[in-house]
């Protein structure tokens, strides 16, 4: 097991890894961390602005630095990541070394209803989201798997239902 005692949430865009890490976090007395927000807050933009800017990439570039930063901390955190991140290889060793890592999984109709409310997804801007999310899914699934020590599958229960969940692993 790794030094750290963070709990780290995997998972794709939707699967609420952002609105259960706020959860768990506030219920665990742990600070929270969105690696997504720390990205936006660095660059000073949001991230349509830079994956139009500096591309996916680039994107992906700041994301790999935000881990590396985030293993210099010392305070117990929730971090929930990007939906992405897995896909930089390097990236699955510093998950998995921050703490104990979590695979939100959801239903690729959830998946669709839960990310259709917004546009702050640049990849899912597409014509038929629904077939990106599960092409997405498809290449990922393998990555979370790797990255993850537990799957949750959060289709039947809200929020709250899955940070109980969680809670429950971390105490068995
Ligand atoms: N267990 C759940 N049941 C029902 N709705 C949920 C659940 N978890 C999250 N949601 C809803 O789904 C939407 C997307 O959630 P959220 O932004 O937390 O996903 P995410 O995994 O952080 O996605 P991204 O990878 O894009 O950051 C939100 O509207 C949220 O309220
Ligand atoms: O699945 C992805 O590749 C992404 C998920 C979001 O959390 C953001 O990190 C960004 O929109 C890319
Ligand atoms: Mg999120």
């Amino acid at each position: 097991m790794s030094k750290h005692s963070n709990i780290v949430l995997v998972g794709p865009m939707g699967a609420g890894k952002s609105t259960v890490g706020r959860l768990l976090a506030s219920r665990l007395g742990f600070s929270f961390v969105d690696t997504d927000s720390v990205i936006e807050d660095r660059t000073g933009a949001d991230i349509p602005w830079i994956f139009d800017v500096e591309g996916e990439e680039g994107f992906r570039a700041r994301e790999t630095a935000v881990l590396r930063d985030l293993l210099e901390e010392n305070a117990s955190m929730v971090i929930a990541t990007g939906g992405g991140i897995v896909t930089q290889p390097e990236n699955i060793a510093l998950l998995r070394k921050l703490g104990r890592v979590f695979f939100l999984q959801a239903s690729l109709e959830q998946l669709t209803a839960r990310t259709s409310k917004d546009k702050k997804r640049p990849l899912l801007q597409v014509k038929d989201p629904k077939a990106k999310i599960k092409e997405l899914l498809e290449l990922r699934a393998p990555l979370y798997e790797a990255a993850a020590h537990a799957n949750i599958m959060t289709d039947v229960r809200g929020a709250k239902g899955v940070v109980h969940q969680i809670c429950a692993q971390i105490e068995a």
